[in-house]
């Protein structure tokens, strides 16, 4: 049997599925069978349990995570929650629902407290899950953490469970839900796990079955034969000697120069980065430092983590984006207002704009730390509709010491007036995801719509296109940061349409230079104008294709 979906990458993985168990509901709050003091000896049976595995698993691992899994297992076995428990109990209520309630209550007195204590909330709701499944013979909720690498198979996962994964043990990420731009799938491309996301019917699978996770192919093969098996060992086996190749600069047949430079969501990819030779950071995601932060980071707990990423690039281009909060990446700081279509709504540039002292805060940390080092700074703003919203930004920046201030092209207002918005900016940056995603009116994080993400469509296309002209017209670099620039086949078509340098996650460093490395510039253009002739996606990448093949 396969199941289909997007690939991300082009790695392959060969293991055993694990599904991740869905949330549990809120105990209801009905009266119990039993008696107070029984019901007592199940919730500290419980919470004793748990407290535990969280330290057991804590000395497996060792490290940060057992300093972080020690102080949830002490939370766990706190005795002011346990005399709360009680007292909840002398109502006639479940242990389930005693358990829900004074944890809840716990979470709130930490979030008045605000800073550090406000960031413990999400690892107390984790103790909470934990206690109740317990409590009702359920597997514990979150990533499992088995002793032996699996994949994991989940209907989607949150950023903060992509962003901790342990890379040791997760050999290969399968979801039901979300497209190829979700940042799941960024994550997972930005940690080099072998991922394929929106595989319809994954939710199916059984822990224990045994996968092959074919990235490239976007296909899920259950129970494969012994041939299967091997011609799946065989090509991770190619894939590891192919990363092993020397890097040299990005570098087009006729010796044009095309620098190729990484995406990062934190200081940590770094050294992997320099080590697949890219050439700066194209893109570095500032709100992945923050997406468990109840609270705005202060100046000086920003400065330190960004002057922690620009040491390890002197005298190399670094383009950093402030905040991009909201829609898929919300955060509690700069989200507070419902919204029914959170993708068209305050987002990025303008929920900074709405709490302007965080954005001031942001680009203060960030002159500081472009002055304490030797990296060369750019500064962005994402989500940008208009040339009053990139005078704003631009002008802001300059003000607060960063030279160099540009805007990223994600909304096609802006492609559409990319002479006017350079006129301005020093630079822009083609969000590849976000423009397919608003382009082609497709939502990024839903699985049903996830074919219309693609952006290999020539509308798509036509944009990156106005945006490189305006750059040739006015001298200004325009660069691509999304996901497309990974594209081996399709970062030759943007070099053609006129993206004068491509930012990707450093995974993908290695397959766009050997393909970049083998087409002139002339070549790359004439590819560009065969892809903008297509009526759709799929007949662009394969009229592309057959160009290239000659
Ligand atoms: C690079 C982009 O930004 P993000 O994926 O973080 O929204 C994009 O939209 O292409
Ligand atoms: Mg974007």
């Amino acid at each position: 049997m396969e199941l289909h979906g997007i690939g991300v990458g082009q790695g392959v993985a060969i293991g055993p599925v694990i599904l991740m168990p869905e949330p549990l509901p809120e105990p209801v709050g009905a009266q119990s069978a039993l008696s107070p003091a029984e019901e007592g000896e199940r919730a500290a049976a419980s919470l004793a349990a748990v407290a535990d595995e969280l330290r057991a698993r804590g000395e497996r691992a060792g490290g940060t995570a057992q300093e972080v899994l020690d102080a949830q297992a002490l939370m766990a076995a706190d005795p002011a929650l346990s005399d709360d428990v009680t007292a909840r109990l002398q109502t006639g209520i479940t242990a389930e629902r005693a358990v829900f309630e004074a944890f809840a209550a716990f979470r709130e007195l930490l979030v008045g407290m605000g800073g550090y204590m406000a960031e413990r909330a999400t690892d107390l709701d984790d103790i909470s899950q934990r206690v109740i499944a317990d409590l009702g013979g359920l597997p514990a909720p979150g990533v499992p953490a088995p002793d032996h690498p699996f994949v994991l198979v989940a209907r989607d996962l949150a950023p903060a469970d992509t962003a901790l994964l342990d890379l040791e043990k997760v050999l290969a990420l399968v979801t039901s839900d979300g497209g190829p731009t979700s940042h799941t799938a960024i994550l997972a491309r930005d940690k080099a796990i072998v991922a394929i996301v929106g595989a319809s019917g994954a939710l199916a699978l059984h822990d224990g079955q045994e996968v092959i996770v074919d990235a490239a192919a976007g296909r899920v093969v259950v129970d494969p034969s012994a041939d299967e098996k091997d011609a799946a060992r065989s090509a991770i086996a190619d894939r590891a000697g192919r990363a092993e190749a020397p890097v040299g600069p990005g570098r087009l047949a006729d010796g044009t120069g095309l620098p190729l430079l990484a995406n990062l969501g934190s200081a940590e990819g770094a050294a992997v980065a320099i080590e697949r030779g890219a050439e700066g950071v194209g893109l570095f995601r500032t709100e992945f430092l923050f997406l468990d932060a109840a609270m705005a980071p202060t100046i000086v707990e920003q400065q330190e983590q960004y002057t922690a990423l620009l040491a390890q690039f002197p005298g190399q281009k670094v383009v950093v984006r402030v905040l991009d909060a909201g829609a898929d990446k919300p955060l509690p700081f700069l989200n507070d207002g419902e919204e029914e279509n959170p993708a068209l709504g305050l987002r990025g540039l303008r929920a900074l704009r709405a709490k302007e002292d965080i954005l001031r805060e942001q680009l203060t940390a960030l002159a500081n730390a472009d002055a304490a080092t030797d990296a060369e700074v750019w500064v962005m703003a994402p989500m940008v509709s208009t040339v009053e919203e990139t005078r704003y930004f631009v002008e802001l920046a300059h003000e607060l010491g960063l030279a160099m201030a540009g805007v990223m092209v994600e909304v096609p207002a802006s492609a559409l007036l990319a002479d006017r918005i350079l006129a301005v900016a020093d630079f822009v940056s083609i969000g590849t995801n976000d423009l397919t995603q608003y382009t082609l009116a497709a939502d990024r994080m839903l699985g049903s719509v996830a074919g219309f993400q693609d952006p290999w469509h020539p509308a798509v296309l036509k944009l990156v296109g106005e945006v490189g002209a305006a750059g040739v017209a006015t001298g200004k670099p325009v660069g691509i940061c999304g996901e497309a620039a990974a594209d081996p086949a399709l970062a030759v078509v943007l070099v053609g349409l006129g993206a004068t340098s491509l930012s990707m996650s450093s995974a993908a460093l290695g397959d766009v230079r050997t393909e970049l490395a083998g087409v002139t510039l002339a070549q790359a253009k004439e590819l560009a104008a065969v892809a903008l002739a297509a009526d759709g996606a799929p007949e662009a990448r394969a009229a592309v294709a057959a160009a290239a093949r000659g």
